[in-house]
């Protein structure tokens, strides 16, 4: 019996339809119930619905075998998980944006104020490049920070750009691309070896024969795939 930690929002209708793929059917969660564990036996898993920043948590500490999670939250947490692959949805980028017309460093004071969701990435980011910054955590909604005078820059994701636009923010900078990606238990991965090693396998070949979706081309406009798609595992 495996534990699969998933988290709820834009990544669990493409990991669904991943395990779909990969021959397990049964994990049809009603994920629109209050349900939080959704007990599977015919495959052999129970589903934990968590928060996506709670996934590596879970797997790290053995309450979840296996999770799902973006890359973003694993390079900002930096868990002590292991992991086998890369899963090819929810493909964004963690990149600096700020307000049109003040994305040059010239106008700024000598501690920019940057506002993320992200505050180890930031610091690291900008650590490396000698820039002193004052970091300002928030937890969503951050595209609004410079609009309201709160932060000269924010660190967030971008997919489509579209929420950049709408506020009149432009990406200046990106930090790293981020996918989902599967990680697993370091101790599970002993004690459950068959088990785990045959889910990795399963889902490898499931990620590679990718349905028809969007994904996020390198200049940032979306791309339509109207082939299935092959993804590096
Ligand atoms: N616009 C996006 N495009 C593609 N992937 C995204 C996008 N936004 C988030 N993701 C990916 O999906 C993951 C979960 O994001 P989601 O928006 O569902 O939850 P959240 O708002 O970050 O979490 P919470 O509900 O705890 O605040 C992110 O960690 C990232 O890997
Ligand atoms: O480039 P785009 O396609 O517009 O996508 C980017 C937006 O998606 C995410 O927001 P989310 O919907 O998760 O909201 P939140 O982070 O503010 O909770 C991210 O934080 C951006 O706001």
């Amino acid at each position: 019996m495996l534990t699969v930690a998933l988290c709820k929002g834009k990544l669990i209708e493409p990991a669904l339809a991943l395990f779909g793929r990969a021959g397990y059917a049964g994990a049809r969660l009603a994920t629109e119930s209050r349900r939080l564990v959704f007990a599977c036996p015919e495959i052999g898993m129970t589903f934990l619905i968590v928060r996506p920043t709670d996934v590596p948590t879970y797997v790290e500490h053995g309450a979840a075998d296996v999770g799902i999670v973006g890359k973003d939250v694993l390079l900002e947490q930096d868990s002590d998980v292991y992991e086998p692959l890369d899963l090819g949805f929810g493909a964004c980028r963690i990149a600096v944006a700020a307000l049109r017309g003040q994305d040059s460093r010239d106008r700024l004071s000598s501690k920019i104020r940057v506002a993320t969701k992200y505050p180890r990435i930031t610091e690291r980011y900008f650590n490396q490049r000698g820039v002193p910054v004052e970091i300002i955590k928030l937890y969503g909604s951050i595209e609004l920070a410079p609009l309201v005078g709160l932060a000269d820059r924010i660190v967030d994701l971008v997919e489509t750009g579209n929420t950049l636009k709408t506020h009149d923010l432009v990406e200046v900078e990106c930090i790293a691309t981020s996918t989902a990606r599967l990680i697993v238990n370091r101790a599970s991965l002993k004690l459950k070896h068959a088990t785990v090693t045959e889910l990795i396998q399963k889902l490898r070949r499931a990620a590679m024969t990718r349905r028809p979706s969007t994904s996020v081309t390198a200049n940032g406009r979306n791309r339509s795939n109207q082939k299935t798609k092959r993804v590096p595992a």
